[in-house]
């Protein structure tokens, strides 16, 4: 059920030219209960006073190392948005009003697939990132297969890949396709592709029997994509989808 919460800011960095990672702990040291692919809602004013709120995807809870628990999230620039604002300027040790966790976007336990493919662009990675604890135990246990495809303009542009390869390189059944739509980057790697991720689909030869798919991010990505896996057969109901709507 979702709570309302206050968040301080314990840390940040820049992840991309215009994305910002931000890692912030409840001020009143309470644990989130966080079923990983949820999102919270940052709640602020705009100058007028007049209250607001934009969700945010849950990157992943604590690194293991810190006792406290981190909550955190990564937020796109967004030309003359209010919360970029917000967001972009918060300082370290600064607090703001949140409520959480919303949302269905997670993998399922009763799901028997045997192949799940994660699609996103840009921030609309991060569920994926949060659910890479629950991908392991999938893999373990199912013996299934995971694909994500992530689409980004460049190298630069792809958000936490160092982390998506590292956890291909220990998991076989994980495999990890960077898309890059403006070209190829200096050194391409030979999961590397080109071009959009719906594109890509075809690729991949999508199963209606063995097959579920997650996309999140843009809302043309999603469109276009969830049009793609239909015709490829997959039913509706094993398509999910978090499209990155403004909620104003
Ligand atoms: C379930 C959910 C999860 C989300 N998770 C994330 C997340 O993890 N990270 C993240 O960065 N965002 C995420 N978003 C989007 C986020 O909630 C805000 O909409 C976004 O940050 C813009 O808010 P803003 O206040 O800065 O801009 P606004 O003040 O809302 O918008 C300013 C102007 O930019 C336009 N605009 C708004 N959004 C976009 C956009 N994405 N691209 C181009 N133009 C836009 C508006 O139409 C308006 O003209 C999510 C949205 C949803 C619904």
């Amino acid at each position: 059920m979702a709570e309302q919460f206050q968040l301080r800011l314990a840390d940040s960095f820049m992840l991309a030219p215009t994305v910002r990672h931000l890692s912030f702990e409840r001020v009143d040291g309470q644990p989130l209960a966080f079923v990983p692919g949820q999102f919270l809602q940052v709640h602020f004013s705009y100058d007028d006073g007049k209250p607001t709120k934009r969700s945010y995807s849950v990157g992943t809870i604590g690194d293991g190392s810190s006792p406290v628990q981190r909550i955190e999230i990564a937020v796109s620039y967004v030309e003359g948005g209010a919360a970029t604002k917000l967001l972009g300027g918060l300082e370290h040790g600064q607090a703001i009003d949140a409520s959480g966790p919303y949302g269905r976007f997670c993998l399922m336990d009763g799901d028997q697939n045997k192949r799940y493919i994660l699609i996103a662009t840009g921030t609309g990675v991060t569920p994926y990132r949060a659910m890479l604890p629950q991908i392991e135990t999938l893999l373990a246990s199912r013996g299934c297969r995971v694909v994500l495809l992530y689409g980004a303009r460049n190298e630069t542009e792809l958000l936490y890949g160092e982390e998506f390869d590292a956890f291909a390189r220990k998991h076989e059944g994980f495999t990890f396709h960077p898309c890059f739509s403006r070209g190829p980057r200096p050194n391409p790697r030979p999961h590397d592709r080109l071009g959009y991720v719906q594109d890509m689909l075809a690729e991949l030869e999508p199963r209606a029997d063995e097959d579920i798919a997650y996309l999140c991010g843009n809302p043309n990505m999603v469109d276009a994509s969830f049009a793609a896996l239909k015709e490829h057969g997959l039913a509706v109901q094993h398509i999910r989808r978090e499209k990155y709507i403004s909620s104003r």
